[in-house]
């Protein structure tokens, strides 16, 4: 960094060190705090979510009543919110958590899955735009749709042809960039700190916080044969957002997850030993492995 670099807004490789060290500091701490994050989340893929925070090294708690979550949250270090199956009642119940929680200055992370698909999710997702989150991740598709539906796109730059996609994507990581640049400032402005970020997963996952965009490679493909890939990173994004910041946290939930699959996939022979060789490998892997991942900014 330069000596006149108070408004640096460029990753030199000396940040990108900086980074790393605190992508390991987070993985420790998340080891020895041992942090709760709280999750509303799909009843598909639940105890993935709960045993992929535990396997990172946190704690879980699942719950889906709005003065429990209120309450819970004063000893969460931080919390998920998933919408990918819906209940009637959610529609009264989100919008009243995130109000809380924004009104308690707690930090969150969303998974919009199908972002796009129903009345009653768009409803949901919509009325998030007000009191945000801190991190949303997901897939390309769900980025982009959650772009479109919060406003924060230019009329003019809506990706064409973008459809939903249900629970999968089908946009490429590269089509969401834009969006996800958006989406970060738009949750930054709304954050407790003034820090939010987007990840947006696929092939190659990317990351930003509206002013830095990294791109981060490897994984294993064997992700998209199970279900909840996606679902539980949200939830170990929110375990690493309760010891680091925003950007941090979600690329380091993000390395970590690229990291324990590779490992997973050579450990396994299908799908169903593939989920139990990533939770043992979430478990196994060094704070060192995943900070000297490859991290290309873009
Ligand atoms: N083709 C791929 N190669 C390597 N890693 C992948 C691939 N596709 C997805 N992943 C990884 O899988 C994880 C989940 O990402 P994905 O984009 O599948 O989420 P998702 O669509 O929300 O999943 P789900 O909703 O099924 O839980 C991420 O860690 C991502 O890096
Ligand atoms: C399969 C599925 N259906 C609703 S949520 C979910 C988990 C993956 O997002
Ligand atoms: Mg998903």
């Amino acid at each position: 960094m330069s000596d006149n670099s108070y408004v640096d807004t460029s990753y030199s490789s000396a940040s990108i060190d900086a980074l790393r060290e605190r992508i390991a500091q987070a993985v420790n701490d998340v080891r020895k705090q041992t942090p709760l994050a709280q999750s509303f989340t799909n009843f598909v893929t639940i105890n993935l979510v709960a045993n992929a925070q535990l396997a990172a090294g946190g704690t879980a708690a699942m719950s889906f009543l709005p003065d429990d979550i209120v309450d819970t949250a004063e000893i969460a270090g931080s919390n998920y919110i998933n919408v990918g199956t819906l209940l009637p009642f959610y529609k009264e119940a989100l919008p009243q958590i995130a109000y809380k929680l924004h009104k308690n200055g707690k930090t969150w992370v969303l998974d919009p899955v199908a972002a796009g698909i129903g009345k009653t999710r768009t409803a949901i997702l919509e009325s998030f735009r007000t009191y945000p989150p801190t991190i949303v991740r997901g897939n390309a598709s769900e980025i982009i749709a959650l772009d479109a539906m919060w406003g924060l796109a230019a009329s003019d730059s809506a990706a064409p042809g973008t459809r939903p996609a249900g629970v999968e994507a089908v946009d490429e990581v590269d089509a969401a960039i834009e969006a996800a640049r958006r989406m970060a400032r738009h949750l930054a402005k709304h954050s407790p700190s003034g820090k939010g970020a987007v990840a947006v997963s696929g092939a190659v996952d990317l990351v930003t916080d509206g002013e830095h965009t990294f791109r981060l490679p490897g994984g294993s493909a064997m992700m998209t044969k199970i279900t909840g890939a996606g679902c539980s990173l949200g939830g170990v994004t929110a375990t690493y957002l309760a010891v680091a910041e925003p950007l941090v946290a979600a690329v380091s939930a993000s390395l970590l997850y690229n990291r324990a699959s590779e490992i997973a996939e050579r450990e396994s022979n299908g799908p169903g030993s593939f989920q139990v060789a990533l939770l043992d490998a979430l478990w196994n892997v060094t704070a060192e492995q995943v900070a000297t991942s490859e991290i290309i900014e873009d």
